[in-house]
């Protein structure tokens, strides 16, 4: 993945790349999204947890302009969400069930997420290329580049899907629950490639049911129950504490507050003030490419 210029910025400016303000939503009549607010920063990594039906799935599709408000305003670098056009620098990675790339193969549906950055019309340049095949190493797939997603398994093609989204090289990127499915060893590799994008100052917010590897680069977590934030703040420690929240309702600060990034973030969550210094390009995990999971 190559460096852009706000790679060369140090992480302290933790600009707002996404807000929402009393975010409400109905499907089908009813209420799913109950006046949602919160906020995610540049090189900030939100984990936004809640049972089945919570509303999360809901909430992502709202942030991104593809679910209707019923009220409330999202904006997007500060942009309101309606007059947004710059996608490229939004990286979306749906829950796997949402799609059907059946017949597609796996290098047109990486090349997509380069749409953003060329002409139409155009044959892909070198450039895009390159990315592309940076992000298929960093999955693990490059050797799959012209299988059909249906010959890869359920967790392969979960990582086709990230690298489409790595490979849009965007500076927002969201993730529906990008674990499940995905086996242990494949789930740090993930965890390894998002913390080197945090570094170069990218925001995530993901949607995870268990955290497992990636508990070390969430900053905060929002838990959502019946379609409202009853916590915005440390990630729970235990899935008893996540129970707790999703019962009392309680929050990090109060909710509805717009939250900004967590001052600390809990005994076992570093600070990204301990991360090393730039290595280049994103490295493919030496041991691991090509295999199969789940
Ligand atoms: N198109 C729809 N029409 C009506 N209701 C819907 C629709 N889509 C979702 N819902 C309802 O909205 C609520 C929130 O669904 P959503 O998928 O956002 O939850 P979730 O927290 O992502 O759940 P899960 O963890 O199971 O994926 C659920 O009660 C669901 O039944």
């Amino acid at each position: 993945m190559a460096d852009d210029q706000q790679d060369a910025q140090p992480v302290t400016q933790r600009e707002p790349v996404l807000t929402a303000r009393d975010v409400s939503v109905e499907l089908g009549g009813l209420p799913v999204l109950r006046g949602i607010s919160l906020a995610v920063h540049r090189g900030e990594t939100v984990a936004l947890l809640g049972g089945n039906g919570s509303g999360k799935s809901t909430l992502v599709r709202a942030l991104l302009g593809l679910t209707a408000l019923r009220r409330g305003s999202v904006r997007l670098f500060g942009t309101e969400i309606g007059r947004f056009r710059d996608w490229s620098k939004v990286g979306y990675v749906p829950q796997r069930s949402t799609i059907d790339l059946t017949r597609a193969k796996v290098n047109e549906i990486v090349g997509s997420g380069r749409l953003g950055h060329r002409l139409p019309f155009v044959p892909p340049r070198a450039k895009d290329r390159q990315v592309i095949g940076e992000a298929l190493q960093v999955v693990g797939l490059a050797d799959r580049a012209q299988a059909e997603m249906q010959q890869l398994s359920g967790g392969q093609q979960q990582r086709v899907l990230i690298a489409r989204a790595l490979a849009a090289e965007p500076r927002l990127l969201v993730l529906d629950e990008p674990t499940a499915g995905v086996d242990l060893e494949h789930q740090q590799i993930l965890a390894d490639v998002l913390t080197e994008l945090l570094r170069r100052g990218m925001a995530i917010l993901v949607v995870l049911h268990e955290i497992g590897p990636l508990t070390p680069l969430v900053d905060r977590a929002i838990v959502l129950r019946d379609g409202r934030i009853v916590h915005d703040g440390e990630l729970p420690r235990s899935a008893t504490e996540l129970h707790d929240h999703q019962r009392a309702g309680h929050g990090g600060h109060e909710v509805g507050e717009i939250s900004g990034p967590s001052a600390s973030s809990g005994p076992f969550l570093p600070s990204y003030g301990t991360l090393p210094p730039s290595s280049g390009p994103l490295q493919p995990p030496s041991a691991s490419s090509g295999r199969s999971e789940s």
